[in-house]
């Protein structure tokens, strides 16, 4: 069966032409969307991302600031520097960048975040909605993942579903909305025994590990939607790198009925949805204010 190529390029462009709809009509209310990353330590994947989130907060005009901090920052500075941008009337989206490093309580960190300020939905309230199933927004990388299955037109009830992986901000997530859209969801990991027995039986495959070459086509049931979500920088034997996923695409290809390229797939609309969390994230934060207040006037 030959496959078809699931373009994240395209279906990225299109939420972002609309979240920079969002974002004038945001402005003309009053309210300049601003999102704030937070950074620690030095770690590949998430230059990556924090480039192409300034990258496309400037096509959407969203404004965007860049922290890093050192890897042995203590726990107290980065929660007073949290503490800060809750405060700011500015700000009015915090990420906060994992991983972090292990001296570190991410729970806490992400806890500190206001929950109207948290744009990837990862406050342990948030996180809490998707089992409530309210998703409107959720965590970037698995409301990105799953809108690439709907792009196939496959209906979600009663679909099998394999997710290999299940860390708390990709995995996991992907596992609850898939849930909330009536799949029939199967979760791996690395204490699962035979991962092929449950990988060749799933229509849809997620696959979000971090290790080249770990799903091949003798894994992969012939027709299904392959979503890859890994991001591996890879030494090629010139010593030129490549980023790659986690699937053997070359030869999964030939095999599955959709897949993910990478780059190219999860990893540009993850990108729009922070985006379009980030318009959410603001416009709660109008409403919430305006109930308290009455709308905000022009200059103040
Ligand atoms: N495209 C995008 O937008 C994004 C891509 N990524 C990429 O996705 C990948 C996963 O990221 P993340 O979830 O943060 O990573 P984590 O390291 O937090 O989680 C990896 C998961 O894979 C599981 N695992 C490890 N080895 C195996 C194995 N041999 N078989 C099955 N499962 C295994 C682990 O299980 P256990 O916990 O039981 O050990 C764990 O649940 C990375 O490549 C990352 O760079 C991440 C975020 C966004
Ligand atoms: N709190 C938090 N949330 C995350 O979602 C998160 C994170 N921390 N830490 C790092 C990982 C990694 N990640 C990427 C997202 C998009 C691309 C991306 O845009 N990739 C493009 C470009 C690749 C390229 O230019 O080579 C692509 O795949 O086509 C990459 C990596 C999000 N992560």
């Amino acid at each position: 069966m030959s496959h078809a190529e699931l373009d994240g390029r395209v279906v990225a462009a299109a939420m972002l032409a609309e979240t920079r709809k969002q974002v004038a009509d945001l402005k003309a209310g009053g309210w300049a969307p601003k999102l704030c990353s937070i950074s620690v330590g030095d770690v590949s994947a998430v230059q990556l991302y924090v480039r192409n989130q300034k990258r496309n907060a400037g096509k959407a005009e969203i404004q965007f600031e860049e922290l890093l901090f050192p890897a042995d920052i203590h726990q107290e500075q980065l929660l007073a520097a949290i503490h800060g941008m809750n405060a700011d009337p500015r700000v009015t989206g915090i990420i906060l960048q994992r991983p972090v490093p292990n001296h570190l309580s991410i729970k806490q960190l992400q806890a500190a975040i206001h929950p109207l300020k948290d744009v990837e939905g990862m406050h342990p309230a948030s996180i809490g909605n998707i089992v409530y199933n309210e998703l409107e927004l959720g965590p970037c990388t698995a409301m990105a993942s799953v809108e690439l299955l709907k792009q196939t037109g496959l209906g979600l009830a009663g679909l099998e579903v394999v997710v290999v992986g299940h860390s708390e901000i990709v995995g996991k997530p992907i596992a609850f909305l898939l849930m909330a859209e009536g799949a029939t969801v199967t979760v791996c990991h690395h204490m699962t025994r035979n991962l092929a027995v449950h990988s060749r039986r799933a229509d849809a495959l997620f696959v979000a590990v971090g290790k080249p070459g770990l799903i091949t086509a003798e894994m992969v049931k012939p027709g299904a939607a392959v979503i890859d979500i890994g991001i591996n920088q890879v030494t090629l034997p010139d010593n030129s790198t490549r980023v790659v996923g986690d699937v053997d695409f070359d030869s999964v290809a030939k095999i599955a009925g959709w897949i993910t390229p990478v780059p190219g797939g999860v990893g540009p609309v993850t990108v729009a949805v922070l985006m379009r969390n980030a318009v959410i994230g603001a416009t709660r934060q109008k409403r919430h204010y305006e109930s308290l207040f009455g709308p905000a006037q022009a200059g103040i």
